[in-house]
């Protein structure tokens, strides 16, 4: 790896100092995020875990400029992000290919360099036989990956992912950990993942970030070092997911108090 290479690696691209989020004012107000600092690197993987209604949702929002911050600073640089949801929330009268050409439409790129590029990312979450189907002919994985190539179509530079895989079941959302792992290597992409799941933010992130119960606060950011490609099952990834399991039980206890 060159220097300048790798000073890139060390890019912030996303930077939060104190952000606060509140919903609502006066007696309805609804504190979200208080004071949340935290950096995501280019190229990073990074997981954020907290209990529900922590305030997950609420911070990739933020990022993605969706929703203002009540405080603080929120800075990505004027980078573009795509969101990826628990639904893949695909546009049923669109074939897949039309649903991943989609957002290159809205960009006004050209007829011919849009299917050429469809293809392309279909081809990477192999899906490449199935540009003629309907959604609705998919199973639940299929259109997640139909989701995350329309995400892909959109040449962002940062990847946010909503519990992306929480619908799934174990098997599917294994085989979709192994090749959202593939693309984020291969694509050199930056991840924000939002997942209720620990051992799946273990087996992903390069960091798992814990958000205490609501307001969420940054209260852990734990560095995951195991080699890649890691197993869920894996007891390197049991062990730790254990370790961060007990400090999140511990946060919700205290919350519950
Ligand atoms: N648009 C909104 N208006 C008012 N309150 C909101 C709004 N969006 C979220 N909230 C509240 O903010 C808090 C944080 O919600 P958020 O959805 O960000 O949490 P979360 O950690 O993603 O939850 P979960 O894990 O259950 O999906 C919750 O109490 C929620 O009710």
């Amino acid at each position: 790896m060159s220097i300048a290479e790798a000073t890139d690696l060390k890019t912030e691209v996303v930077r939060l100092d104190h952000v606060s989020k509140q919903y609502g004012s006066g007696a309805n107000a609804l504190l979200a995020l208080d004071k949340v600092s935290l950096t995501v690197r280019k190229g990073e993987f990074v997981c954020l875990l907290g209990a529900s209604g922590c305030g997950k949702s609420t911070l990739l929002s933020l990022v993605a400029g969706l929703d203002r911050i009540s405080g603080g600073t929120l800075d990505i640089g004027g980078r573009h992000v795509s969101l990826m949801f628990q639904e893949a929330a695909l546009f049923p009268w669109l074939s897949v290919a039309g649903n991943v050409e989609l957002p290159m439409r809205l960009r006004g790129v050209g007829k011919a360099e849009r299917k050429r590029r469809a293809q392309e990312l279909l081809e990477v979450v192999r899906l490449k036989d199935f540009g003629h189907k309907r959604p609705h002919e998919l199973s639940g994985g299929m259109r997640q990956r139909v989701a995350l190539a329309r995400s892909l179509a959109q040449d962002a530079d940062i990847l946010l992912m909503d519990e992306p895989f929480g619908a799934l079941d174990a098997m599917t959302r294994d085989i979709l950990h192994d090749e959202l792992e593939r693309i984020w290597r291969e694509q050199q992409l930056t991840v924000l993942f939002v997942t209720h799941n620990v051992r799946e933010a273990v087996r992903l992130g390069d960091r798992v970030i814990l958000l205490s119960s609501r307001p969420g606060r940054v209260i852990e950011d734990f560095p995951v070092t195991h080699d890649r490609p890691r197993r869920i099952d894996s007891p390197e990834v049991a062990g730790q997911a254990a370790e961060i399991t007990d400090r999140l039980r511990a946060e919700v206890a205290r919350h519950a108090h």
